[in-house]
């Protein structure tokens, strides 16, 4: 029996008019994967990340999630199979605390939203596991201080925090890092990768560092295509995406790091 994977799309593709953002794409996620999404500017890595999540219906192939076809379900029943995402841009309510914030996601997903008496023991079972996300997150010391007077990164990681209420078994991330200063992006992507391993994740990531340091798996894309996907040091080293992406100094220094680390 073939194993089942976490996520696989076949022949995915989206076009708008005549333009093919998204072509042909075979992606794989196996479980617990920590899977970096890389390419250009434009080469519709956002675009495949709506695909996936469906928010865009493609116009070519097929979307699994473990051994069920996903590609007719809207956004809300890949959601409530385990399909969880954030945003590149922020999307929190900045005057609640992160402690709230993630009661309400939790509430939300109970089903308890709209319920305006609840016994006291559900209230709280929905804090004590709110509690224990915010922990896994390193967000427990700022529990009770509104959102909008957090560190960016720390927002970021209040998002990942709401995705996760979910209790997703995937969980794409689009550029979570995008506008955190360098000296928060490294601890945040130290919490995604401590994230449980039954977790698989796929992040969009522009730095080069934080995908070599923290992903197992690199897949490129580039105008819309696989190029190619493997271990972070086959990518470093393979001419191909050196030509395409970043330019060669760039992506060889990393390589070796990445080689140095899969010793
Ligand atoms: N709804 C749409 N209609 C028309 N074109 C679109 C639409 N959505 C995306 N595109 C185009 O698809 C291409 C890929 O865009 P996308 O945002 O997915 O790229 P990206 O790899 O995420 O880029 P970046 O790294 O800059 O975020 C772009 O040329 C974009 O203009």
């Amino acid at each position: 029996m073939s194993a089942v994977h976490a996520l696989q799309t076949r022949g995915l593709g989206i076009s708008f008019g005549a333009f093919h953002a998204v072509a042909d794409v075979d992606l794989t996620l196996e479980p617990g994967a920590r899977q970096a999404l890389i390419g250009p500017n434009g080469a519709g890595k956002t675009t495949l990340i709506n695909l996936l999540t469906g928010v865009y219906r493609p116009t070519a192939g097929s979307i699994r999630m473990g051994d069920q076809d996903i590609t007719a379900l809207s956004c809300d029943q890949r959601a409530r199979l385990g399909l969880a995402r954030t945003f590149q841009i922020n999307t929190l309510f900045p005057s609640l605390t992160p402690l709230l914030s993630v009661v309400l996601a939790i509430s939300e997903r109970e089903g308890l939203a709209a319920t305006w008496w609840r016994p006291l023991k559900r209230c709280t079972q929905v804090f004590d596991e709110a509690h224990a996300l915010l922990v896994r997150l390193r967000l427990d010391d700022l529990a009770n201080v509104p959102v909008a007077q957090l560190a960016y990164g720390k927002q970021r990681l209040l998002e990942i925090a709401l995705a996760l209420a979910a209790r997703p078994r995937i969980l794409l991330l689009d550029e979570p890092a995008a506008g955190v200063p360098e000296d928060e992006s490294g601890e945040l992507f130290e919490v995604i990768a401590d994230l449980p391993k039954d977790i698989s994740i796929l992040f969009i990531e522009h730095d080069m560092n934080l995908v070599f340091r923290f992903s197992r798996r690199i897949s490129v894309l580039v105008a819309g295509r696989i190029l190619t996907e493997g271990a972070p040091a086959e990518i470093g080293s393979d001419p191909r995406v050196r030509e395409v992406y970043l330019g060669n100094t760039h992506v060889a220094a990393h390589a070796a790091i990445a080689r140095a680390a899969y010793a």
